[in-house]
């Protein structure tokens, strides 16, 4: 099964769609969002394997999927850090980080000590509006994720990738590749470039929907909130 992707211009205008025409909020979105997110590492790094998670959450609704997940993994049975350096003021992202430090999750600002003391990492730095070169603070960050032989899951897109033509030609990310990747609604385009385990989640969207943006949902077995799926080994 090759599943359509969603370019990043499409993926925009669906979620527009989904939180007006669809009647949706940001925050259900962002909750089901992480809620797969959380299941997706549930699987690629079952508790057996480490509890440690650092969660590298970035400036938009990727990071907000990011502190959403953490907030799960917590529930499940995981130690969650997080490295969230540029804070969004929107209210809906301090509500997130509230839920957190309730819960006493460290958040930390050196990246790369964190790095050396956890057993996974979720990259939810960008998603679909990434573009053009990575800017400050997050290279050194792209950097040490390229480096580390620590698993990583991505969410919705490998962070510093072009969500249309995947990972840069050459220097900083051209040579990241996570572990495994979950992506949100419908694969991107750079889904082509990715060789790991695959998910999709994202369970919220109506078949008229998918007919309209004219890609397939996926059957998601039972009650789980992610299906892996196979991955597309089209050559770099
Ligand atoms: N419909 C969906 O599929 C849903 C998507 N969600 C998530 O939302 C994401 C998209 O969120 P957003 O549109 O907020 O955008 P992103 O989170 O992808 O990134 C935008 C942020 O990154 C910054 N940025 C962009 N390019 C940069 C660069 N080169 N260097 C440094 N910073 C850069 C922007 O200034 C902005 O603050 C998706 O990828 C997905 O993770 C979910 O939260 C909700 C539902
Ligand atoms: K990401």
């Amino acid at each position: 099964m090759t599943l359509k992707t969603l370019g990043a211009k499409a993926a925009a205008a669906l979620d527009q769609e989904l939180m007006s025409t669809c009647a949706f909020s940001i925050d259900q979105l962002m909750e089901l969002a992480g809620l797969s997110v959380s299941q997706a590492i549930y699987r690629v790094h079952p508790l057996n394997k480490g509890r440690r998670v650092l969660v590298a959450c970035g400036p938009g609704n990727n990071g907000g999927d990011g502190l959403v997940a953490a907030r799960h993994l917590f529930y499940y049975g995981y130690q969650p850090t997080i490295f969230y350096p540029k804070r969004s003021k929107n209210e809906l992202y301090h509500r997130l980080a509230k839920q957190l430090e309730d819960l006493q999750v460290p958040f930390v600002d050196d990246f790369q000590s964190a790095l050396n003391s956890t057993d996974h990492v979720v990259d939810a730095i960008f998603g679909f509006s990434f573009s053009g070169e990575v800017r400050e603070p997050f290279p050194k960050v792209i950097q040490a994720l390229e480096e580390t032989k620590i698993p990583i899951t991505s969410v919705d897109a490998p962070s510093s990738w072009n969500i249309e033509d995947g990972p840069p030609k050459s220097g900083l990310g051209s040579a990241f590749m996570p572990t495994a990747l979950v992506s949100l609604t419908a694969p991107k385009p750079l889904v082509k470039y990715f060789k790991g385990r695959h998910f999709v989640g994202g369970r919220f969207v109506s078949p008229s929907i998918a007919k309209k943006y004219d890609f397939e949902v996926p059957e998601y077995p039972g009650v789980d909130q992610v299906v892996e799926v196979p991955t597309t080994n089209e050559k770099l």
